[in-house]
């Protein structure tokens, strides 16, 4: 029964039209970045049938059949025996066959059973290591797939989810509902704060951050219709590492000394990257996925830990 529901959307609706503005842009700026990775980095990010839409199964009410039906369908798992750190608890099922199946749909008082993401979403939520009873911000989270994702991985003791714009805020409200049961609703505080301010009222609390920055999203941009909008969004590309650094700041003074902290976008612009460096904390790169292969992180860890981790789908 739950197969019926999981038919991919066709062919037809995987294209996507390109945007012309933006990929000339990124055209000229990543052969500088990367050189000739671009190319194949171009043609992932501008094909719908290489993205990969993973299907994170709800540990808090888990979808046994719909499991069945995945593995069935060919589906696998995802990243098990790459990483240092993998938690059991974390189920995601990713098909090698191009296709999206319909979202689990939102049911009052209903716990989802499962949440479509970018395969490579879960590299900073995998980077952060969470363990139970850990304090952790989630200090820019609508609409809270990491939040969701994080979840599945550990119990923490405490979990402060933020996020700064209104509307985003509600979506992520209304996520959590969707994914944890009330009693566990208890641990989880929401909040609308700037993450620049965040260091500032909370200092040191934190064991675990997440600053999933707000950032160029280099895929979703390409496949923007509206050009002007486009333009538009090229032209304040250059402010973004000016917010992004004050949040990773206040995400620092957020964290107390031997706490981890994971800084992640989804572009491949290197201004957003590891440009956006801090004197206090080693940088450890994690670089992410190209063709299945996430590459492990490495470095050296300070008093306190900081990854970079970029989430492009490059499977
Ligand atoms: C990349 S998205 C986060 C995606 C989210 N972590 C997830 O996995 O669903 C970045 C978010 O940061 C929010 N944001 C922008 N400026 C912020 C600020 N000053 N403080 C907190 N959040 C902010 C944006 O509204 C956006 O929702």
């Amino acid at each position: 029964m739950v197969l019926s529901r999981l038919k991919p959307q066709s062919e037809k609706k995987l294209t996507k039209q390109i945007c012309k503005v933006v990929l000339d842009h990124f055209e000229k700026q990543y052969i500088k970045e990367l050189g000739e990775s671009w190319i194949a980095v171009r043609d992932i990010l501008t094909s719908p049938t290489c993205w990969q839409y993973a299907v994170l199964l709800n540990r808090f009410n888990y979808p046994f059949q719909l499991e069945k039906d995945l593995q069935v369908k060919r589906y696998h798992t995802l990243f098990q025996g790459y990483f240092p750190y993998y938690p059991k608890s974390l189920m995601c099922y990713v098909s090698r066959i191009p296709e999206r199946i319909p979202s689990d749909k939102y049911q009052i008082g209903k716990i989802k059973g499962y949440y479509l993401l970018n395969a490579a979403s879960l590299l900073p939520v995998l980077a952060l290591e969470l363990q139970n009873g850990e304090r952790v911000l989630d200090m820019c989270a609508a609409p809270g797939g990491k939040s969701i994702a994080l979840l599945q991985c550990a119990y923490p003791g405490y979990f402060h989810c933020n996020e700064y714009d209104n509307l985003r805020s509600r979506w992520l409200k209304r996520t959590l509902e969707s994914f944890i049961p009330q009693p566990m609703t208890n641990i989880i505080k929401v909040t609308e704060l700037d993450g620049r301010q965040i260091g500032h009222i909370h200092p040191e609390m934190f064991d675990k951050i997440l600053v999933d920055a707000p950032c160029s999203n280099d895929r979703s941009w390409l496949i923007s219709s509206d050009t002007q909008i486009a333009s538009y969004r090229l032209n304040q590309r250059k402010k973004l590492p000016i917010i992004q650094i004050k949040l990773l700041r206040s995400a620092i003074k957020a964290l107390r000394p031997g706490g981890s902290l994971v800084y992640s976008t989804c572009t491949l612009s290197k201004a957003e990257n590891s440009d956006i460096s801090v004197p206090t904390a080693a940088n450890l790169y994690f670089a992410g996925v190209f063709r299945g292969e996430p590459s492990r992180y490495s470095g050296k860890t300070q008093n306190r830990t900081l990854k970079i981790t970029n989430y492009h789908d490059y499977t």
